[in-house]
């Protein structure tokens, strides 16, 4: 059935005990709205407090049936729409969405994802806390908010910062999109198995026989080895072009683009080439975002986030409105317009300052009154 929540979601529980969540909301590749968080929160905090429930899964529709794209995040259209409006559910949005994902990564039952074709944003902040993170041949990963003048959130400084080197930071500045190879070789997935095997594995979810989620998660893993899935402990670690890893090391946005310049490789120019297109205020801010990540704990990253994406859409230390933000302008430029020319401001790399970048760290709310305040 579908949630009382959201027609986009559809909850079902199998007879042994598996909640099976599907996103259907394929015309905008399942991108997240609240009332889908809402939708999810609602299932899964359900789920968690009924011991007849041992596991959880979640998938997406595609264009053509069950799976081919998993989610391509918030929804970014309504924050350009709320942003504008001063609509006050934006703010609940962010809220809920974070409280979500600290959800799942507290999760106390296996939490599947079947992350098949586009898996962005808002599509890895409902994917990276599962204990099953199912990749295949089809699958996009990114975190591709620097293109709308956003940062990686919902928990990316979290899973960003965990990647191998300095992976993190090269994903999050330039929001590459990697596949299953890459995804499962810098931890951002467990398992990757071939997309015409999908059907069949969610049909298998309703006939495993497990009377806890200890008991599923050994049935669940016997299964993937039998159906030959490939497991993240089997691979090797393919490292980030040595260059690029080199360059994302160094302490700031132009210092990373200086050293880019220097190496001069086809990766190297290709590299710097999407830096360029990106907000250049953001780099700087996405720097210091994945950095201090590297030393928190997960609920103090989600509020640092909620901090900064506070300050995204209400810069008002850069003497702006919401409709002047950079976000703003990045979502008009990607899917409202779609002329994908953006007037960043700054336009250049080299025209940030520390008093532009610092003050999206700075909580316009004190601690009692976070609202996360209540994330352990
Ligand atoms: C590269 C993408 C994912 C796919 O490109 P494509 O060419 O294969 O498909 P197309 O762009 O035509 O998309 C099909 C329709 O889906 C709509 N769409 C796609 N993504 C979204 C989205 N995130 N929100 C709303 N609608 C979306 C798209 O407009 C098309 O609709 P129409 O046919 O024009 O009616 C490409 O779609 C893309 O780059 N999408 C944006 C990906 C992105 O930036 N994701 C991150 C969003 S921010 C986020 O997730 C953070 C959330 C946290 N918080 C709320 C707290 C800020």
């Amino acid at each position: 059935m579908t949630s009382p929540w959201s027609d986009f979601v559809r909850i079902e529980r199998t007879p042994n005990g598996v909640g099976r969540i599907t996103l259907e909301r394929p015309k905008a590749l399942n991108a997240l709205d609240l009332g889908m968080v809402r939708a999810l929160t609602e299932a899964l905090r359900a789920w968690r407090d009924d011991p007849t429930v041992v596991a959880v899964a979640v998938r997406g529709m595609g264009k053509d049936g069950p799976f081919g794209a998993f989610c391509a995040g918030g929804d970014i259209r309504f924050f350009h729409q709320a942003a504008l409006a001063g609509d006050a559910r934006l703010e609940d949005f962010f809220t809920e969405e974070y409280a979500l994902n600290h959800l799942i990564y507290t999760y106390p039952k296996p939490y599947l994802a079947f992350m098949d074709g586009v898996v962005m944003g808002g599509g890895m902040g409902i994917s990276q806390g599962g204990r099953c993170r199912i990749v295949t041949e089809r699958t996009k990963m990114a975190m591709p908010e620097t293109n709308i003048g956003l940062f990686p959130d919902v928990g990316g400084g979290h899973f960003l910062a965990r990647c191998p080197g300095h992976v993190g930071e090269y994903l999050g500045l330039t929001g590459t999109v990697i596949g299953a190879h890459a995804a499962l070789s810098w931890g951002l997935a467990d398992v990757a198995a071939p997309s015409a095997d999908l059907p069949r594995a969610w049909e298998a979810l309703g006939t495993l026989s497990a009377n806890s989620p200890a008991a599923f998660e050994a049935a669940w893993a016997e299964w993937t080895r039998r159906a030959g899935w490939q497991h993240a402990q089997a691979r090797t670690v393919a490292p980030l072009a040595p260059e690029l890893d080199a360059a994302f090391a160094a302490d700031t946005v132009p210092a990373i683009v200086a050293a880019l310049d220097r190496a001069g490789t086809e990766a190297a120019t290709q590299t710097l080439a999407l830096l360029h297109q990106r907000s250049p205020l953001m780099l700087h801010v996405v720097l210091a975002q994945i950095r201090r990540a590297r030393g928190m704990a997960l609920a103090d990253v989600l509020r640092m986030e909620r901090d900064l994406v506070r300050h995204c859409f209400h810069p008002h230390h850069l003497g702006r409105t919401p409709a002047q933000s950079e976000t703003v302008e990045g979502i008009r430029a990607l899917a409202v317009d779609k002329d994908h020319a953006p007037r960043w401001n700054p336009a250049r790399i080299d025209d940030v300052t520390t008093a532009m970048v610092e003050p999206f760290f700075a909580s316009p709310w004190p601690a009692h009154a976070h609202p996360l305040r209540d994330l352990r």
